[in-house]
């Protein structure tokens, strides 16, 4: 189609700035930021959506784009954009980094995963220290810790905007307990606490709503298999 002939997206009458969340996710190219950026896109608190990654990011803020919800959608590619994918942001998500391969542990990614998270924290504590923190690159156990350094050294941290992404562990454990019970888990409340990973991972089973009661057996399973959940998932993406 030749250029005069298209309405161009600089001419269109949309402006943005809707009120709303202004949200970004930093790795949202990956397995974890693209379905991520798609749930954002379709949340009708956010206004305007920040995609960033090292690869990648241009394809991916297209095809989210084209979604036909409110937010506004652009993206971000390498760490020279780093600063303009966070300026203003209520809230940063955090998925960039290293997954684990089978007959890993979480802690085996802490190498990479930690100067991955150092950095990007330093930008957020540059460019909007006020921001809510996501943090789900692992090991969560360490990346939170990471990043609360960060922002103390900045002066800019808050306890109650610096949070760990541990909403997998209830998910799995309400799953669980619910097929132990034969009831569905819509309807099944297992509150854990702790960390992500391992034995930090701690299901409550004498908390369980609706109240109910284990054997000896069945807690054991569901103790082990809440706490391995994650590591049930990785062992199953082999080559
Ligand atoms: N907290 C939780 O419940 C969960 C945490 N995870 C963790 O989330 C992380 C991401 O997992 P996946 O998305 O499956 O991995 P992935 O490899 O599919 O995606 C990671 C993305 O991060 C990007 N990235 C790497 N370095 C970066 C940097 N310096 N700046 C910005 N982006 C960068 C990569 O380009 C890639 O697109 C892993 O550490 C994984 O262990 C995964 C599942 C659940
Ligand atoms: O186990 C992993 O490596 C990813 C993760 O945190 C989870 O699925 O809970």
């Amino acid at each position: 189609m030749e250029e005069n002939s298209c309405l161009r997206q600089a001419k269109c009458r949309a402006k943005g700035g809707a009120a709303g969340f202004k949200v970004a996710i930093l790795g949202a190219a990956g397995g974890i930021g693209q379905p991520l950026a798609m749930l954002m896109k379709i949340n009708p608190l956010v206004s305007v959506l920040h995609l960033y990654d090292v690869v990648n990011t241009p394809g991916v803020t297209a095809d989210i784009s084209h979604m036909d919800t409110g937010a506004v959608v652009r993206g971000f590619l390498g760490q020279p954009q780093l600063e303009n994918a966070l300026t203003g942001m209520d809230l940063v998500i955090i998925p960039a980094g290293v997954p684990r391969k089978p007959g890993m542990t979480r802690d085996d990614l802490f190498n990479i995963n930690a100067g991955i998270v150092r950095t990007l924290c330093e930008g957020i504590a540059k460019c909007c220290p006020n921001a809510i923190v996501n943090l789900i690159s692992n090991p969560v156990n360490s990346t939170v810790p990471i990043a609360a350094e960060v922002f103390k050294k900045a002066g800019t941290y808050d306890p109650k905007k610096l949070l760990g992404v541990t909403m997998l562990d209830v998910v799995r454990a309400n799953t669980f307990v619910a097929e132990v019970l034969g009831l569905d888990p819509r309807d099944v409340d297992v509150p854990v606490v702790g960390g992500h990973a391992g034995v930090t991972i701690l299901p409550l089973l004498s908390q369980v709503k609706p109240p109910c009661s284990f054997t000896q057996e069945e807690a054991e399973y569901l103790t082990n298999r809440i706490q391995n959940g994650g590591t049930e998932v990785v062992e199953q993406f082999i080559g």
